[in-house]
């Protein structure tokens, strides 16, 4: 049948994933990318892919029938989502844990009225990870919950720094406490908090003027992304960056541990390890983008995260081929 066509708004890393994994689906064609800056500084991974400006982005509401969502969580995604989500059926990855429900709201009120669907906080954490923690908690009532990212790059806070105004260029690591792992996986069920779980260390290229000590504060005590951690700032060169920062490796596990019957342990465990975040997330949110045309056109519309959605919608295959697969 026809083909799905698909728009990419925001080409950084994720648009960039995007654009591969859009080139990996059978049902899926890349209608354009859609970006703030000039067009023709940009350089698609595909030649022939054409770049338009962001502000005309409602010329073709006619030609395409999800809009990929690939901007920032900390400054982009809260006026882009509820925007384009007059506009277009949307997929995001917003990831700002604290804001969704606040995010949600904003995104169900403009897709409700424009009948649209807009999916949100699509990709592993908010994500996968939200689903493997619901199954978890569904199934063994009575446990304890944990997740685990890295050691890795997370895009959500690198992001976030780079915002930060004197700062050129900046990643993000979360590094896992040892401790804290052992603990769960000997079924301890520790109480742990946020600080007791993991650190984060960032590394910041800083513009020539800017303050290192006020760029360092800010970061440390910025809510939602570092404030509840210990974090270091190391400043480092643009070269230097490019040189040992370049890779975007991350990864994690989500376990839920718990009892049935008399006094049975039992620990359900789901985990990644991702040589590239972006890559992985992108191709995520391209798998929930058929699940958004899907949910459109048969009328379902508002907002609607990763719990509102059937897993089979995800899959290119048809209701009856999937039931195949039940064996
Ligand atoms: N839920 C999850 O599991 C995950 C969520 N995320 C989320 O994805 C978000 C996006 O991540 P990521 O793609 O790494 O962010 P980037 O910083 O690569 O891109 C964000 C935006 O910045 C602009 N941009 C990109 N490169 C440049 C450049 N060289 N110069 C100027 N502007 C640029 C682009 O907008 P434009 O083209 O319009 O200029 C782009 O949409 C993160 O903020 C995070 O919140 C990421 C990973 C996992
Ligand atoms: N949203 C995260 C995905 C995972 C990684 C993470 C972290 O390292 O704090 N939290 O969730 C990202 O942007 O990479």
């Amino acid at each position: 049948g026809e083909k799905m066509r698909i728009g990419i708004a925001g080409y950084g890393n994720l648009g960039k994933g995007v654009e591969y994994a859009i080139s990996q689906q059978p049902d899926m064609e890349l209608v354009g990318i859609f970006t703030r800056r000039d067009p023709s500084t940009l350089h698609p991974i595909g030649e022939k892919v054409t770049v338009y400006p962001l502000a005309d982005a409602d010329q073709y509401v006619h030609d395409i029938d999800v809009m990929i969502l690939c901007g920032g969580s900390r400054a982009d995604l809260p006026e882009q989502g509820p925007a384009l989500a007059k506009l277009f059926t949307t997929v995001d990855s917003f990831d700002t844990h604290a804001k969704i429900p606040d995010y949600f709201a904003a995104l169900d009120e403009a897709a409700s009225a424009a009948g649209t669907t807009a999916v949100l906080s699509v990709g592993w954490d908010p994500g996968l990870f939200s689903v493997n923690r619901l199954y978890g908690e569904s199934v063994l009532a009575d446990g304890a919950t944990y997740t685990f990212w890295g050691k890795g790059l997370s895009q959500g806070h690198s992001d976030a720094v780079r915002r930060i105004p004197g700062v050129q260029n900046a990643v993000q690591y979360t590094i896992p406490s040892e401790d804290a792992m052992a603990k769960v996986r000997a079924g301890e069920q520790p109480e742990l908090t946020t600080s007791e779980k993991h650190t984060r260390e960032c590394y910041v290229v800083l513009e020539a003027d800017a303050d290192a000590a006020v760029v360092e504060e800010t970061i440390c005590t910025m809510p939602d992304y570092f404030a509840d951690y210990s974090t270091t700032v190391n400043f480092i060169s643009e070269k230097e960056l490019q040189e040992k920062h370049s890779a975007m490796p991350h990864g994690g596990f989500v376990i839920r541990s718990g009892k049935t019957g008399e006094n049975t342990n039992q620990v359900m465990e789901y985990s990644l390890k991702l040589d590239s975040n972006p890559e992985f997330t992108s191709s995520v949110l391209t798998a929930y983008a058929r699940a958004a045309h899907k949910l459109s056109v048969s009328g379902q519309h508002g907002a609607k995260t990763v719990f509102d959605i059937a897993p089979g919608l995800l899959s290119p295959k048809d209701p009856a081929e999937l039931r195949k697969e039940l064996l």
